[in-house]
């Protein structure tokens, strides 16, 4: 029986931490005979890492921004993501539609049924499943953190991009899309209580990943 691939993403505001469990998190899949497909939105393709340079830096209107982040999207699916997922790969994505819905949509207040419809074109036509099928991942790690914690952590720890230096009000309104996302998808989201420290939070990943299955063996997912 072949591997089913494991599409797992991270999401959360800017701050929250997800980028610090990465490494321990394409470990642990490599530990289990795994082969571990590391990537990020916007990004994971030349095509797409150039958007990304645009979305982070320039200021745009909500609906360019959007556009962008879906062009970037629809180019990763296609290249990578889907490629990795039918080889049976687990592919460890740093954000994906979520933040979307998250950022462009709660935080910049642009139209929810927008962004719906745009992601639907940016899915159409792909080879892996059926037209009225959206590729959404298998499990969403959530790191879920108050606003206010995130600024701190970030003050002085990297140089802000368009979006980090945004204020804790447009955080608030993220965080705010975030849970709404994950109310509305409980099986596939898996809160993580970013607030606690490193080593905590890395435990209470190891263990939702164990109790969902996850880590039981190869296929899971
Ligand atoms: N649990 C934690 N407690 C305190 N600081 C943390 C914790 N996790 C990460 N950090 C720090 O907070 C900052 C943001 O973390 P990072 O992983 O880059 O967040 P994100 O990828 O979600 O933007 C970094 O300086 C990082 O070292
Ligand atoms: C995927 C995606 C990211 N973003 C934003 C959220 C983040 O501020 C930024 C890049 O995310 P991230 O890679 O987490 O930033 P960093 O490398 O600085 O930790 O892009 C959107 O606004 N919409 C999207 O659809």
């Amino acid at each position: 029986m072949s591997d089913q691939g494991l599409f797992l993403t991270l999401e959360g505001i800017d701050g929250a931490g997800k980028s610090s469990h990465l490494d321990a998190l394409e470990a642990l899949f490599k530990a289990q005979g795994r082969t571990v497909v590391r990537t990020r939105e916007p990004g994971g393709t030349p095509l797409a890492e150039t958007l990304r340079g645009l979305i982070l830096e320039q200021p745009m209107d909500p609906l360019t921004e959007s556009l962008l982040v879906f062009a970037a999207r629809r180019d990763h699916i296609v290249q990578v993501i889907e490629p990795a997922l039918a080889r049976g790969d687990v592919v460890l994505c740093d954000r994906f539609t979520d933040a979307t819905f998250a950022y462009q949509g709660a935080g910049r207040g642009f139209d929810l049924a927008v962004l719906s419809t745009l992601e639907q074109w940016a899915q159409a036509g792909r080879a892996a499943l059926p037209a009225s099928t959206l590729l959404q991942p298998h499990v969403t790690l959530w790191f879920d953190l108050a606003p206010e914690i995130a600024a701190q952590r970030l003050a002085g720890a990297r140089v802000p991009d368009k979006f980090e230096a945004q204020p804790v009000e447009f955080f608030r309104r993220v965080a705010q899309g975030y849970a709404d996302r994950a109310s509305a998808d409980a099986r596939r989201f898996v809160r993580i209580d970013a607030s606690q420290t490193r080593e905590q939070v890395w435990l209470q990943i190891e263990s939702e990943l164990t109790t969902r299955g996850v880590l039981a063996g190869r296929g899971a997912g």
